[in-house]
């Protein structure tokens, strides 16, 4: 939300696979507070735009303003908010839930919720400009298949096609966050570029992490993916798709939809949203957004469901892949195969950080699931149906 980028070209969707009460109602508590950090982010030019980060340590002030008065006067001011920001938190976990618990398993049966996070803006807060935010928890049933993060990615990509319909997405996992606000404008550097931006598909930031010991010794930095590897792709076709700090251009995942000459098979490529199909044909002008004041919530719960996919190419074709647990390799490999290549972009300032693995127990477990779904990917039939 604080990203250093024109609020009115960014939307914040948080996808909720848990389907929890907290999450939704912390997300309001989060809007609230975002309507007084943003702009003294922005006022006072603060670099640091994690709270519990910059009130640590006074060093995070721009020196232009240290010294201020009106600064000091608003910064105690955002302090106290975002002290009891912290309290209304802690009180709402005492409260959680999840949506429709009917089976037994937590989170894991109910419809699809799809909620624009909006407050009437009470006299109190000044009127500022902040991202739109949204909620998004898929409908849940046991006896669909859900398809894990893909399908998470999948159903988020369409519920944000009847929304907004930006051009471009950063994915981030939900163990990562943005500790920089530039690296927007740094990916659009690329994607930007007239000699580039024909056929890139996505830039590619490292995954860091801010739980890394001293000593390291299971490498859960991941170097050779991120300091050797990647590195040397960029030099190729560009690095693989790595799960989480990347940014993809929304068209990229739509394939070969345009040479669907006629609806009827275009809908059995893409489902048969006749909204979303609007968008696909409106994402060929870049730039496009489509925030309306009346927002299309009604399709999007449509586009959320667990059968919407039913009979169409998502996963096989279309958006991210299924039937392995690397989505994220097998996506990106498939991309390689059209045509589309890639930028890794490692700026000296890590742009997001997030918790890696640390313990034997978790890295086992870690890297049980990446060797099985690479062998997955290594063994799959896409090959054969995408290399020309
Ligand atoms: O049913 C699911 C499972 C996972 N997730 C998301 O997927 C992310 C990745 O899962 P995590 O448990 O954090 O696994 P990691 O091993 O840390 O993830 C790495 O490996 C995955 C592929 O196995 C990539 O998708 C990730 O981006 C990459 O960081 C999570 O953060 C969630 O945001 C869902 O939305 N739904
Ligand atoms: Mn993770």
């Amino acid at each position: 939300m604080a990203m250093d980028y024109p609020p009115e070209k960014l939307h914040v969707y948080v996808s909720d696979d848990g389907g929890s009460s907290i999450t939704l109602n912390g997300m309001k508590e989060a809007w609230k507070f975002a309507t007084w950090w943003i702009p003294f982010c922005t006022r006072y030019r603060i670099l640091c735009r994690c709270p519990e980060a910059y009130f640590s340590d006074s060093e995070n002030d721009s020196v232009d303003f240290s010294k201020n008065v009106e600064f000091i006067a608003d910064k105690r001011m955002i302090k106290e908010k975002y002290e009891n920001f912290k309290v209304d938190i802690m009180r709402l976990k005492e409260h959680q839930g999840h949506f429709g618990d009917t089976v037994g398993i937590t989170g894991q049966n109910h419809p699809s919720i799809v909620e624009v996070i909006q407050e009437n803006s009470s006299a109190e807060i000044e009127q500022v400009k902040l991202p739109l935010l949204v909620y998004v928890s898929r409908e849940k049933r046991p006896s669909y298949p859900h398809h894990f993060k893909a399908g998470a990615l999948n159903a988020l990509y369409r519920v944000s096609a009847v929304i907004s319909n930006s051009p471009y997405t950063l994915v981030l996992d939900c163990d990562m966050f943005c500790s920089e606000p530039a690296s927007a404008r740094q990916a659009m550097c690329f994607h930007l570029d007239p000699k580039l931006s024909t056929s890139l598909a996505f830039v590619q930031f490292p995954q860091k992490f801010h739980n890394i010991s001293k000593n390291d010794i299971y490498d859960s930095q991941h170097r050779s993916t991120y300091k050797v590897l990647w590195q040397g792709m960029d030099g190729l076709d560009g690095p693989l798709l790595s799960g989480t700090g990347f940014y993809i251009k929304r068209e990229s995942l739509y394939r070969n939809y345009k040479i669907k000459d006629t609806d009827f098979e275009l809908q059995k490529y893409i489902g048969t949203s006749n909204e979303f199909i609007k968008s696909l044909k409106k994402n060929c002008t870049p730039n496009l957004v489509n925030v309306g004041s009346a927002l299309p919530i009604e399709e999007a719960l449509i586009l959320a469901s667990c059968n919407y996919e039913n009979g169409t190419k998502w996963g096989i074709e279309v958006g991210f892949l299924y039937g392995t647990v690397c989505e994220d390799v097998h996506t990106g490999i498939m991309l390689n195969c059209n045509g589309w290549n890639s930028v890794y972009c490692d700026p000296p300032k890590p742009q997001f950080l997030g918790n890696s693995a640390t313990n034997l127990n978790d890295l086992i477990i870690q890297g049980t699931r990446w060797s099985s779904g690479l062998l997955e990917n290594d063994l799959s039939t896409f090959w054969s149906f995408y290399v020309p």
